[in-house]
């Protein structure tokens, strides 16, 4: 029985619901170049979790139900507000809520469909009320109730600033949401099949989700790529850091993918919001020292950006703090691990793969006395 490390390459589940191949991102068929320039998030959700992209009426109601859905219970603001949150990462307290939130819910251990699929829209809806809900307590503001009236996207934005959002703010947003909604069986998706296998809930899929999200070699990635831009400071600082690192055999963050060889299809949309917010911000550095390092590491060891490098600069030109930038990635993803929670309880089998043994071999049994 030999392993194979990280278990890279292994065909670990059959899925309907997005798929890589040749480099390509696709969410149940449709390219995902299509989708970021032509749907909300909300239809990428609905598409995630039927199957099919919704009719307008469809969309309508399904949008309506999620505005609906978004408050949160008192006592999950009560919770957050009882605590120092200077020194709490936001990941931490999300990962904590999303828990909490499975005791407000009656149905939390009902197993039908039919709850199930009622509790991924109460976890939807209520993930960008947390988040937010958290970013203001810290500040010693109040929670702004969303807007029934705004989208998913400008009501993050609006609950997080209290005021309406520019309109390229929001759809920038909203193309950040599209382009992280799903991706196949990354880390933290495959967290959340192995734990609802065992027939656990959705609460428990979703809690074990964020926790695998929050490192930083899958979605902690984005925070920390903001924060070595912010240490390289001037473009022309940022080939030399990167060398420092290469020297000192560390990683650079938003870089490199398991699966992409020649690069991350949602890279360059990022890159592309990128470079129009940091011109409109006045900020362009940001923009400029990414596009060096990301050359600079392309031609030194052909790794490509992916995901998180140029979401940093996104969220960082939407005046969002730094340590919101992984519970924002949560907020999105929610829809694709919710897609999959539904997709593994429809066809369960125990997720139960073996470890091939490499401690010692056959010992003597000593008791602890004579030891
Ligand atoms: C949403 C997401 O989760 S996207 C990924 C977010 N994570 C990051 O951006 C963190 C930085 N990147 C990485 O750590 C990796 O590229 C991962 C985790 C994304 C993929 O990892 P793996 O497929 O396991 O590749 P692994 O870590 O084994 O690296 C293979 C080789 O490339 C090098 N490498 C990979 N990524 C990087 C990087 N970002 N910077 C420098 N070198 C790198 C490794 O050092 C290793 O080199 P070696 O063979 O000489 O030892
Ligand atoms: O697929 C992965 O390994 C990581 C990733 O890019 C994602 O989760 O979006």
């Amino acid at each position: 029985m030999s392993s194979t490390k990280g278990l890279e390459g292994i065909v670990a589940t059959q899925s309907s619901i997005s798929s890589i191949i040749d480099d390509k991102l696709t969410y149940v068929g449709y390219d995902i170049d299509d989708l970021t320039e032509n749907c909300s998030f909300e239809e990428v959700v609905y598409l995630l979790w039927n199957l099919k992209l919704p009719t307008q009426e469809e969309l309508n109601g399904f949008k309506q139900e999620i505005a609906n859905d978004m408050k949160v219970p008192q006592g999950i603001i009560d919770h957050l507000k009882a605590y120092d949150l200077s020194t709490v990462h936001p990941m931490a307290a999300l990962r904590t809520a999303i828990s909490m939130l499975g005791l407000y819910d009656d149905e939390a251990d009902e197993m039908t469909e039919e709850a199930n699929r009622r509790k991924a829209l109460r976890l939807q809806a209520k993930i960008s009320t947390i988040v937010t809900a958290f970013a203001r307590i810290r500040n010693g503001k109040e929670p702004v109730a969303p807007k029934q009236d705004l989208s998913f996207a400008g009501n993050f934005l609006y609950m997080l600033k209290g005021k309406d959002p520019e309109a390229i703010e929001e759809e920038a947003f909203n193309k950040a949401l599209v382009l992280h909604a799903d991706h196949e069986l990354n880390a933290s998706t495959f967290t959340s099949r192995v734990c609802v296998a065992t027939l656990s809930d959705v609460y428990s899929g979703v809690t074990a989700a964020i926790g695998a999200l929050k490192g930083p070699l899958h979605g902690g990635a984005n925070e920390r790529v903001m924060k070595m831009l912010d240490e390289i400071g001037e473009e022309e600082n940022a080939i030399p850091y990167i060398k420092d690192k290469f020297a000192n055999k560390e990683k650079i963050m938003g870089m490199g993918h398991r699966v992409y060889e020649n690069g991350d299809p949602r890279a360059k949309h990022l890159q592309e919001m990128s470079r129009q917010l940091t011109e409109i911000t006045g900020e362009t550095k940001w923009y400029n020292m990414s596009v060096k390092i990301e050359d600079f590491i392309k031609e030194e060891k052909g790794l490509p950006a992916n995901v998180d490098f140029y979401s940093a600069s996104v969220y960082h030109s939407l005046g969002i703090d730094h340590d919101l930038f992984t519970p924002i990635f949560a907020v999105s993803r929610v829809s694709g691990w919710l897609a999959h929670i539904l997709e593994q309880y429809a066809d369960n089998r125990l997720i139960r793969p073996r470890a091939e043994y490499v401690g010692p071999g056959k010992q003597q049994f000593v008791p602890v006395e004579e030891r």
